[in-house]
C-alpha cells in the first residue's frame, strides 16, 4: 500500500480573497480508505472538486490516477466514480435502466453494461427492486444504487461526499460495510467526506481533519491521538490494591511516563508517550500488590476531533 494513487501539493482555492482550501498537500495511498472530516463550510467539497476537475485551483498541484485534472477532466472521470451527497436519478426509470444510461454515456457496450448492472445491483442488494422506479427507491436504497452507478465503470477511485446523510442507521452500517467489503475486494481506493465521526471511525484507514480550509492533522486514529496528545498518546488504567507510593513513584520515573493520576485508594492512570502496559503490569506484581485490573484506554476519535476544534471558531459545525 504505498503508492500514491491521489497526490496533492500545496493545493488552493480562492474565493473573493478568502481561501476555500488553504495549502493543501496530501497523499492518498492505492487501496485506501481515507476520511476528510470536518465541519461544514471547511473545504472538503471545494477539494472533491479540484480532485475531478470541476474546479481550477488558484495555486499548487494536484494529480489523481497520475493525472492532473486540471488539464484532462475527461481522463480523471474515466478512473473516478464520483457520489456526490445530492445524486439525483431519473425517477421513471428503474435501478436498472438507470444504471445501463450511465454506462451508455461512459461508452460500455451494451452486453458488457448488462452484465455489469445485474452483477453490481447483486452486489449492493438491490437485485429484487432492480426493475422498480427509483423515484419509488428509499434515500438507503438510492445511496446503494448510487455506489453501484459509480462502479459500473470499474474505477480505481471512488470519491464518496458525505454518504449516510439521510439514512437510517441500519442502513448507514449496510452501506459502509458495503463500501468496506468493495474496498477489500476490488482495491478501490476510497476517499470519504463526513462529519459523522464514528462512521468515519468504523472504515477509515486514516483520517484528514480538515477545518478552514486547513489539514490539521492527518493518520489512523493512534497517529492523530500522538500529534494531539503528544507525550501523553496513551493512558494506562490500573486497579490495583493497594496503591503503594514507592510503587507510583517507580512508574513516574520511567522515561516513558509524563504523568500518574491516582483516581482513588485503588485505581491510577498513567499518562505516557509509548504502549508501557506490559512494563506497568510488571512493575506492579514485582510490589507484591494484588492486581485486578489494567487495561490501555484508547482516545476516540470524538476526543480527537473536539479536542482539535477547542478554542477554534467552530460556529459553523
Ligand atoms: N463557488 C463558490 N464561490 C464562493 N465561495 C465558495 C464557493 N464554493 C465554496 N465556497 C466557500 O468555500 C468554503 C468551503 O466550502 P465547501 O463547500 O468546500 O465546504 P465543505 O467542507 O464541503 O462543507 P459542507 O460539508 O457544508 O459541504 C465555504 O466558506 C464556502 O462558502
Amino acid at each position: 500500500m504505498n503508492e500514491a494513487i491521489i497526490e496533492i501539493q500545496e493545493l488552493s482555492k480562492i474565493y473573493d480573497d478568502v481561501p476555500a482550501v488553504d495549502k493543501l498537500s496530501l497523499s492518498i495511498q492505492k487501496g485506501e480508505i481515507f476520511g476528510l472530516l470536518g465541519p461544514n463550510g471547511a473545504g472538503k467539497s471545494t477539494t472533491i472538486f479540484m480532485l475531478l476537475g470541476l474546479t481550477e485551483p488558484t495555486s499548487g498541484n494536484v494529480h489523481v490516477c497520475g493525472i492532473d485534472p486540471t488539464r484532462n477532466p475527461l481522463e480523471v472521470k474515466k478512473r473516478v466514480g464520483y457520489l456526490p451527497d445530492d445524486l439525483g436519478f431519473y425517477q421513471n426509470m428503474t435501478g436498472y435502466e438507470n444504471l445501463l444510461y450511465t454506462a451508455s454515456l461512459n461508452e460500455i457496450p451494451r452486453e458488457e453494461a448488462e452484465k455489469r448492472a445485474r452483477s453490481l445491483l447483486e452486489q449492493v442488494g438491490l437485485e429484487g427492486a432492480m426493475h422498480k422506479k427509483t423515484g419509488k427507491y428509499s434515500r438507503g436504497m438510492k445511496q446503494r444504487l448510487g455506489l453501484a452507478d459509480v462502479l459500473i465503470k470499474n474505477p480505481e477511485v471512488i470519491i464518496l461526499d458525505e454518504p449516510t446523510l439521510g439514512i437510517d442507521p441500519e442502513g448507514v452500517r449496510e452501506l459502509l460495510s458495503l463500501i468496506n467489503k468493495l474496498n477489500k475486494e476490488k482495491n478501490i481506493t476510497v476517499l470519504l467526506s463526513s462529519h459523522h465521526l464514528h462512521q468515519v471511525q468504523q472504515i477509515c484507514d486514516r483520517v484528514g481533519i480538515f477545518v478552514k480550509g486547513k489539514l490539521l492533522a492527518k493518520g489512523n486514529m493512534d497517529d492523530l491521538a500522538g500529534q494531539l496528545f503528544k507525550n501523553e498518546a496513551y493512558i494506562v488504567h490500573v486497579e490495583a490494591d493497594p496503591i503503594d507510593d514507592y510503587m507510583v513513584n517507580d512508574i513516574k520515573g520511567m522515561k516513558e511516563v509524563s504523568r500518574v493520576e491516582q483516581l482513588n485508594h485503588n485505581t491510577m492512570e498513567i499518562y505516557c508517550d509509548k504502549d508501557i502496559t506490559p512494563t506497568i503490569a510488571r512493575t506492579v506484581m514485582s510490589y507484591d500488590i494484588n492486581l485486578t485490573n489494567i487495561s490501555k484506554k484508547n482516545y476516540g476519535l470524538d476526543e480527537i476531533y473536539h479536542l482539535y476544534f477547542e478554542g477554534r471558531e467552530t460556529n459553523e459545525a
